[in-house]
């Protein structure tokens, strides 16, 4: 499992691990790490021209001092002082100069950067607040028109630690180097893209972190662990039944689609009810249709509803009435009432996409997306249940709090008509096997993803193409 933490728990953490260790040592780790990295990316230090950017916090600090290291190994070390001398990390200074580091004021920046081989950004870390300011501006357009590799200290400067959320302008970085854990800001988008990829360096912090972090991304082997398997005393029942009340006389595709997933996702059987019976048994022959409302179809361990369920409401009032785990998508989450939601004991899991969520929520679309973290939790305590928001990064969380689930295997590729019914499927299948709703919904958006990348293969694919590839995304995780 990768874990992040929020800035607040980061700094009690870093107090009660300093308290045990000799001063200045935590950030003498800090640059060895991001020294190292640096070292890496240039493959020969010797002759190649370093540029740091130095804020006046601690951020600066670890630049400064991983610059003294670059610079005693034979690079040519400037430093760009954001603040005055006498407002910068004075030892951090000290050591750039003794190494033969050249500091050069803020104004300079822009040059220095035009010529660099690397740039390392350590203009703010989990001190900020808000994008870059003024001052700092020019050095980001700088090293966006520069051909420098870009390294960032812990984040990448003007991104919001905690949330993800970049409120103004932000460095880009090729590589981000976090120190002790991840932040939320390097898991969640928008503010991922812009970490580039990103290297951990242990700084001795994880015994002083709480049990609970902030977010969780599962891993191959946390996926394996929760994949239902069956055993020789398994029966179709025993493994789950799901029911998909989906599609219309308009839209018979989503209701097909939702089968493929919840086919490839461990329950035992499909049960389908609705009006597009014909066009998922010519395909799937094997799904148990029904010509009866959701009530009278037989027993299911969770039901799916609301891909391409156009205006009828009945199915989904029907569903949210049973004591089961529901998964409500797509035109059931505009049609489901929020009280009879919230009134539900079984659990239950909304899959919005941005806009959905942000229909629901009462906000624009944009908001959704910059605010990704705070609008699934917002979603969740609303309507008291589990929230998938779908996206580049897809979040999963439960109401009341706790950790939230983010997934990272996706692929733009899965931007694709239907793939969203093909996950829905796919996690009430996992429901129907017995996982929770937030077991069901990240697992779901784990093996998606992978399935999108297999599907596509650097080439569009269409959404019955994602659907087919999920099991190949199964046995990915379990070699
Ligand atoms: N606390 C610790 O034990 C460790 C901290 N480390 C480093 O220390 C950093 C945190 O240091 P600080 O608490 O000094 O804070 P930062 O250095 O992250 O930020 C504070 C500085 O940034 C400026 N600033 C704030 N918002 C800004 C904005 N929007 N645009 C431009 N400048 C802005 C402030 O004026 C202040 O000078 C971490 O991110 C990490 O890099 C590491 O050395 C590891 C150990
Ligand atoms: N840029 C992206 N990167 C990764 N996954 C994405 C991206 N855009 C969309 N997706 C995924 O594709 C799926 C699209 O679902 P949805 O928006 O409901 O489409 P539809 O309604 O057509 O089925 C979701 O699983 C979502 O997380
Ligand atoms: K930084």
């Amino acid at each position: 499992m990768r874990t992040a933490y929020s800035v607040q728990t980061v700094r009690s953490a870093e107090r009660a691990l300093m308290a045990r260790l000799p001063e200045g040592a935590l950030m003498q780790r800090a640059a060895a790490g991001l020294a190292a990295a640096c070292a890496e990316l240039l493959g020969r230090v010797y002759g190649r021209r370093v540029v740091l950017l130095v804020g006046s916090g601690d951020n600066g600090g670890d630049a400064l001092y991983a610059g003294a290291r670059l610079a005693r190994r034979g690079a040519g070390v400037t430093a760009v002082l954001l603040a005055s001398p006498e407002k910068t990390h004075a030892g951090g200074l000290a050591a750039l100069v003794a190494a033969g580091g050249r500091p050069v004021a803020g104004d300079r920046g822009a040059d220095a950067v035009a010529r660099a081989d690397l740039v390392v950004d350590g203009i703010v870390g989990i001190g900020g607040r808000g994008g870059l300011r003024a001052d700092a501006v020019p050095l980001a357009d700088a090293v966006e028109r520069a051909r420098a590799a870009v390294v960032a200290v812990d984040l990448p400067s003007g991104v919001e630690a905690g949330s993800g959320e970049v409120r103004g302008r932000a460095v880009r970085a090729d590589l981000t180097v976090t120190f002790g854990t991840h932040k939320p800001a390097l898991l969640v988008d928008p503010a991922r893209e812009y970490a580039g990829s990103v290297r951990l360096v242990d700084i001795g912090l994880r015994p002083k972190l709480p049990a609970e972090p902030e977010l969780e991304a599962l891993q191959h082997t946390d996926v394996a662990a929760l994949l239902p398997r069956p055993g020789a005393a398994s029966d179709k029942y025993r493994r789950g039944v799901v029911g998909i009340a989906a599609g219309s006389a308009r839209y018979p595709g989503a209701a097909v689609l939702a089968v493929s997933g919840a086919l490839r996702g461990g329950a035992g059987a499909v049960r389908y009810v609705g009006p597009a019976g014909d066009a998922v048994l010519a395909r799937f022959p094997e799904t148990l249709v029904s010509d009866r409302g959701p009530k009278e179809a037989g027993r299911v361990q969770a039901w799916v509803v609301g891909p391409g369920a156009g205006d009828d409401a009945s199915a989904v009032g029907e569903v949210l009435g049973q004591d089961v785990p529901v998964l409500i998508d797509a035109d059931g989450l505009r049609l489901a009432d929020r009280a009879a939601v919230r009134a539900r004991t079984a659990p239950t899991l909304l899959t919005p996409h941005a806009g959905e969520a942000a229909a629901l929520l009462g906000v624009a679309r944009e908001e959704v997306e910059a605010a990704r973290l705070a609008s699934a939790r917002e979603l969740a305590d609303r309507y008291g249940a589990t929230v998938l928001l779908k996206g580049s990064t897809t979040l999963v969380a439960d109401p009341g709090g706790g950790p939230v689930r983010v997934n990272a295997t996706g692929t733009g590729w899965l931007a694709t008509a239907g793939s969203g019914d093909v996950l829905s499927g796919l996690a009430g299948s996992l429901l129907a096997s017995g996982l929770t709703a937030r077991d069901a919904g990240s697992v779901a958006a784990y093996l998606h993803g992978l399935a999108g990348r297999y599907a596509a293969d650097g080439a569009p694919a269409g959404a019955h193409d994602v659907a087919a590839a999920i099991p190949d995304a199964w046995r990915d995780v379990l070699s």
